[in-house]
């Protein structure tokens, strides 16, 4: 029985679009989206522990242990080892190299790769149904991450389909500033009655499809997010990821994302992703 997992990647996403199609009773907003993994994320590290406690052993600024999501992913399912009688406990570290607030999932990704782990470390057998719908109490983004492959989302992002998407580089810009993603759904100026499209519209599209409803929203609140996506479109289609604040740039070679890479102004951090058709930690739910 392994007792660590180190060097666990929590992979960010991209969403190719982001359409927003309607709004439930419950305030939550339907949407279309294609997610993308890309091989850039966090990285996480566990081992279990003889008692029940979990314990993060990094600070992370602004998120107290108990608000974050790597700790609140791992008390679910430690709730669900409890009910098997086990004792169900964990060391966790983290290297945070995604921004937050930065609509590229960190957050979501690292309570999908927490329960992947724990669930592997713990002897939970969880399958993946189980674990996503765990997920979806911790946001409407687990799922995907728990889904292992890239899809077109549908109802607030937790209906999943596997698509096949391009073999592409991005160029992504992080803005600077931290998105709130309630405040860009709950705002006056969100148009939310986009027309659905269907899976073989995006997968017959020879260019980019679509857009990202949330991004005019974003990109008024917040306008280093305007000039990312301004300054970016001299080279091709880009748009922004989730609600924000990232904003990207898919190109078919990885030299032509180094050649805009290098012009990059100062002022914004910068880097380069590659699109990845598996969540890395996927393997652990296949046994
Ligand atoms: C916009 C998206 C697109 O992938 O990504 P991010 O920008 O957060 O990465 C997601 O829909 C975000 O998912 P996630 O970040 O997990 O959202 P949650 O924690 O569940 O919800 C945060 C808030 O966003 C709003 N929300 C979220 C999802 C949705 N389909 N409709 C909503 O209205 C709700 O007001 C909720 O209070
Ligand atoms: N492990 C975590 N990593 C990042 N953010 C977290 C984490 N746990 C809780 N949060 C909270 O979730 C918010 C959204 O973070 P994140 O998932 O990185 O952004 P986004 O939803 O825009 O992709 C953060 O501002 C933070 O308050």
């Amino acid at each position: 029985m392994d007792r660590t997992l180190k060097n666990c990647p929590a992979p960010a996403k991209l969403n190719l679009f982001l359409h927003v199609t309607g709004r439930r009773a419950d305030g939550y907003h339907l949407l279309q989206s294609v997610f993308q993994l890309i091989d850039k994320g966090d990285v996480l590290h566990f081992t279990v522990r003889d008692d029940d406690v979990i314990h993060r052993s990094t600070e992370l600024t602004g998120v107290p242990a108990e608000s974050d999501l790597i700790v609140r992913a791992a008390r679910l399912l430690q709730a669900e080892a409890k009910k098997q009688g086990k004792v169900a406990g964990a060391e966790i570290s983290i290297e945070k190299n995604l921004p937050m607030g930065g609509g590229l999932g960190g957050g979501s990704s690292d309570a999908a790769s927490t329960l992947l782990a724990l669930n592997h470390l713990w002897q939970t057998g969880l399958t993946r149904s189980e674990l996503m719908a765990l997920g979806l109490q911790l946001g409407a983004d687990v799922p995907f991450f728990l889904f292992g492959q890239n899809a077109f989302a549908e109802g607030i992002g937790e209906a999943l389909v596997a698509v096949k998407t391009p073999e592409s580089w991005f160029l992504v810009i992080e803005p600077g500033v931290s998105v709130p993603t309630q405040q860009i759904f709950s705002s006056t100026e969100l148009t939310r009655d986009t027309k659905p499209v269907k899976i073989s519209d995006f997968s017959g599209a020879q260019e980019s499809f679509g857009k990202n409803d949330l991004q005019v929203v974003a990109a008024n609140l917040f306008p280093p997010i305007a000039d990312a996506i301004k300054w970016l479109q001299q080279y091709g289609d880009a748009r922004m990821t989730g609600s924000g604040a990232c904003v990207f740039c898919p190109f078919k070679e990885e030299q032509q994302v180094d050649a805009v890479l290098a012009t990059v102004p100062l002022q914004w951090k910068a880097w380069k992703a590659k699109a990845i058709t598996h969540h890395p930690l996927a393997y652990l739910l296949k046994s």
